[in-house]
């Protein structure tokens, strides 16, 4: 389990606190107003922020003060995801080994991710190729051959169709289910991310203000949360 307590960085001089949980294989879906600091949020997990107070531990592990790539995250953006100078087959070997010299059962490991998300034939593409569903699939491939407990998702299917985008979620969904990845995922297009979701937590102002199951979410709690959602 992911567990933050009372997290803390500054940006500008203003405060970011933070407290949450997330499961391996939940999907916590993250909205709120932009500048609300859902961004900081996966950041400071990812170790891309300094934290300047409070608890991180993963697996009961303190991960704070660890580096990037040592920690038990795989970060997916909205774009520039890929390298465009290398092949789909590059881009997916780069989550196993930075010099691409992959072993036996690491070329195995990738074929399977890229048959897993349905793109074994754009193998020898380069990204500029693709279209944008088929650039955020091998994106996807990455993070699932990296085999990292936890993947944080910052809006990653937001320049997508709407088909599109749900088709995604769905994938997502069901990566988390089949490998027990626990997915934090920041979307501004709630109405579709929550049928995947497990919970669903509202960012004001650099903190979580609210958390609760999907399931037990009814009505909208706050005005704040209401006016958000267009209520
Ligand atoms: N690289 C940065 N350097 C300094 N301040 C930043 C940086 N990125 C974001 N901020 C500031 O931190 C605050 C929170 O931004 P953040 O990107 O976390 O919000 P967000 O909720 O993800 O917004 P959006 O929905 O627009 O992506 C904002 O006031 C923003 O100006």
């Amino acid at each position: 389990m992911l567990l933050a307590e009372k997290l803390q960085t500054r940006r500008q001089g203003r405060l970011f606190e933070f407290s949450l949980q997330l499961q391996p294989g939940e999907i916590g879906l993250l909205l709120g107003r932009s500048g609300s600091g859902k961004s900081t949020l996966l950041e400071m997990l990812a170790g891309f922020l300094p934290i300047s107070g409070g608890t991180l531990l993963a697996d009961g592990q303190n991960i704070a003060a660890q580096p990037p790539a040592q920690r038990p995250f795989t970060m997916l953006f909205q774009q520039n995801n890929l390298f465009e100078h290398l092949t789909v087959r590059q881009n997916i070997g780069l989550g196993l080994q930075p010099n691409l010299k992959l072993s036996k059962p690491e070329q195995q490991a990738l074929l399977q991710a890229a048959e897993r998300l349905q793109i074994s034939e754009l193998l020898d593409r380069l990204p500029t190729s693709l279209s944008g569903g088929q650039q955020q699939r091998v994106a996807l491939a990455r993070c699932l051959v990296r085999r990292k407990p936890y993947l944080l998702l910052d809006e990653p299917f937001s320049a997508l169709d709407p088909a599109l985008r749900q088709e995604m979620m769905q994938e997502v969904r069901q990566l988390a289910t089949e490998h027990n990845i626990g997915v934090l995922l920041v979307s501004h297009q709630p109405q579709e991310a929550k049928d995947q979701a497990d919970w669903l937590g509202f960012v004001e102002d650099g903190r979580l203000t609210f958390t609760a199951p999907m399931s037990a979410l009814t009505q909208p709690p706050s005005e704040e949360f209401a006016a958000y959602l267009g209520m």
